[in-house]
């Protein structure tokens, strides 16, 4: 038997789950993720570069803090990441789907932008991104999340105020990207 490159047999696609946090909710979330998808999870600032390159299709995930800022939203290892990797790591059609953490109450004007900032990066980079879901449900005003009136790019998640829905949400989303043919 031989395997290819990292050990792996080549029968199936190779995913992973990739995401930060800072007080552990979008970790929680990653879990979720993973739970119903049986792909691995990883913090983005241990990710090598060979490893994101070779998976076929990737899930990525953020936290949204430094309210009203432009950019570097995430307020973890994303901000560098998005800015002085990405760019450089050649994803021309890797197939991308986003998820976000954010709360849509108290910061009602910038629910879930992280994720948005993520969705402008990763299609500038040429990603391909699979996954967008209505908004219907959130009570969000203004979301850079939104990139199509009632889409957001990916799943956005609300531990501080939708906890409870969290892992039913995870459990369609994972559907619905295996519908969307993301992990074929
Ligand atoms: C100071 C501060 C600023 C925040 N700014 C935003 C924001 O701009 N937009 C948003 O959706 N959530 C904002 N949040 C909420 C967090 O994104 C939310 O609690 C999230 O679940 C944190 O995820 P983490 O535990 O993975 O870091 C903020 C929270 C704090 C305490």
């Amino acid at each position: 038997f031989t395997t290819l490159s990292g050990g792996r047999v080549g029968t199936k696609l190779d995913a992973a789950i990739f995401f930060d946090s800072q007080t552990g909710n979008t970790e929680k979330c990653a879990g979720y993720l993973g739970e119903a998808s049986g792909v691995p999870i990883e913090y983005i600032g241990d990710a090598t570069e060979d490893t994101i390159k070779g998976e076929d299709c990737i899930i990525v995930g953020a936290p949204t803090w430094h309210t009203g800022e432009d950019e570097c939203r995430s307020g973890t290892a994303w901000d560098e990441w998005l800015y002085d990797t990405l760019p450089n790591l050649g994803l021309e059609g890797k197939r991308v789907a986003i998820f976000g953490c954010g709360d849509q109450q108290s910061y009602s004007d910038y629910y879930c932008d992280a994720a948005g900032e993520l969705y402008d990066q990763f299609t500038a980079a040429g990603a391909k991104v699979y996954g967008f879901t209505s908004t219907d449900g959130y009570e969000h005003v203004e979301s850079k999340a939104e990139v199509e009136d009632g889409k957001f790019c990916g799943l956005m998640f609300d531990e501080d105020n939708q906890y409870d829905l969290s892992e039913e949400r995870a459990n369609s989303w994972i559907a619905q990207l295996k519908q969307e043919g993301f992990f074929v």
